[in-house]
């Protein structure tokens, strides 16, 4: 998919902006606190109704109006599809085909993105936490149940929680309803595992063949997905769901002391082995980063194989994070395939020679001046010609 067009207004520093992009790769360039990332910002805001960097939404409305709103048309193979986001204090409203959508998980998946910004190379150093984050928002785009269970989930959770609490100070003590209140946990918590030990699966495949690549066939990867329930090959949500109840069920007066859920997907995790080994704790930094770009690759792929279509690509300030090998096995596998865009104060080294035919904008104090090889040629071609009739 491509996202042909975008229209800001009053977003971050942006007053009114629309802008074309080209289908291959659009390099954002600009000095600092010029506005880069912002539009970046947008377009992962336009693809998931909200930012990467803040939960926030408030922060995204420019600081002199009230309401900010994010369009844009996304091509894809059958058709092209008119998006539409409205950010304001009494919430967000999201369009599709100009339709308001009534809820905001039947609105994503229409522009699927992928980012890779400096902390995703912390992947797999970082706390169970952020692979956690990492696989509901990959999933989520790539099935709108799997994000429609990840929200449900959350909020039996929190009920959960806040009666656990009121078990535990005695502001409650119906066991029964705590009983209603694991049964939808495990319920929807099996749902999830299952969906993400089956996408593990597919990403895991993607991953190793890029991982061989870029390891020069050295190292070999493998995924182990860490969860609470045993997971056999024929896997089926009823087992794990009856798995689930039964640990919520036997360990009620555990949970009653702590305050909260000790068992269910939250408290998943995802570990990446390299030649058998831990990464996290044996790997080389440089493995770890080979991991997570490995992992990031892969996504593009699964979300092909997924929704029959490439997502679209955020590169923030990331190269200047690789080494030149690490830069050139990236730019070789999205160009030509993924429409890119990528931020950076200046294009040069290995990108500079690798990325081809880059449509390049020049960003200052959230404006946009774009400059084309085409347009360079013509101008080129313009000074020949009048060069000729001066002859
Ligand atoms: N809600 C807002 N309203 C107006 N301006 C904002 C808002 N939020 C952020 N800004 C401004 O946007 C600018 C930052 O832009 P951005 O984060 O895109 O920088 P950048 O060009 O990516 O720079 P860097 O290379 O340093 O990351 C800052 O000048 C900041 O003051």
């Amino acid at each position: 998919m491509i996202l042909k067009q975008l229209h800001l207004h009053n977003f971050r520093n942006y007053d009114d902006l629309t802008v074309d992009f080209a289908p291959g790769v659009n390099v954002l360039i600009g000095e600092n606190a010029q506005g880069k990332t912002n539009l970046l910002e947008a377009v992962y805001a336009l693809a998931l109704t909200r930012s990467h960097r803040t939960s926030n939404d408030r922060e995204l409305i420019n600081w002199q109006a009230h309401e900010a709103v994010l369009s844009g048309s996304v091509e894809k193979r059958t058709d092209t599809v008119p998006l539409e986001l409205h950010f304001s204090a009494k919430g967000k409203k999201a369009k599709v085909n100009h339709l308001e959508q009534s809820r905001l998980s039947q609105y994503v998946g229409q522009l699927n993105v992928i980012v890779f910004a400096p902390e995703d190379l912390s992947l797999v150093k970082a706390g169970p936490a952020v692979r956690r984050h990492f696989m509901d928002l990959e999933f989520g785009q790539m099935s709108n149940k799997y994000l429609y269970n990840s929200g449900q989930y959350k909020t039996a959770l929190r009920q959960r929680n806040e009666y656990l609490k009121q078990l535990r100070s005695r502001r409650q003590s119906d066991r029964v309803f705590l009983q209603v209140l694991s049964d939808q946990v495990a319920a929807l918590g099996a749902e999830i595992i299952v969906a993400r030990a089956a996408f593990l699966k597919q990403l895991e495949k993607w991953a190793q063949v890029i991982h061989g690549d870029i390891s020069l066939q050295k190292e070999q990867l493998r995924f182990q997905y860490a969860t609470q329930v045993t997971l056999d090959d024929d896997l089926k949500v009823e087992d794990v769901y009856q798995a689930l109840l039964e640990l919520l069920t036997k360990n009620e007066d555990r949970e009653i002391d702590h305050g909260s859920t000790l068992y269910g997907p939250h408290r998943d995790d995802l570990i990446f082995l390299v030649n058998d080994k831990n990464v996290q704790t044996y790997g080389s930094q440089g493995q770890q980063r080979t991991t997570a770009l490995s992992v990031k690759l892969a996504e593009i792929d699964l979300m092909k194989e997924q929704t029959g279509e490439y997502p679209v690509l955020l590169l923030d300030d990331v190269l200047s994070e690789l080494d030149d090998d690490r830069q050139t096995h990236l730019l070789t596998a999205i160009q030509n395939k993924v429409q890119t865009f990528l931020t950076t104060t200046s294009l040069s080294g290995i990108a500079r020679q690798l990325i081809n035919a880059p449509t390049i904008f020049r960003i200052a104090h959230g404006t946009l001046e774009k400059e084309t090889e085409e347009t360079n040629e013509t101008k080129t071609d313009e000074q020949v010609d009048s060069s000729s009739e001066t002859e």
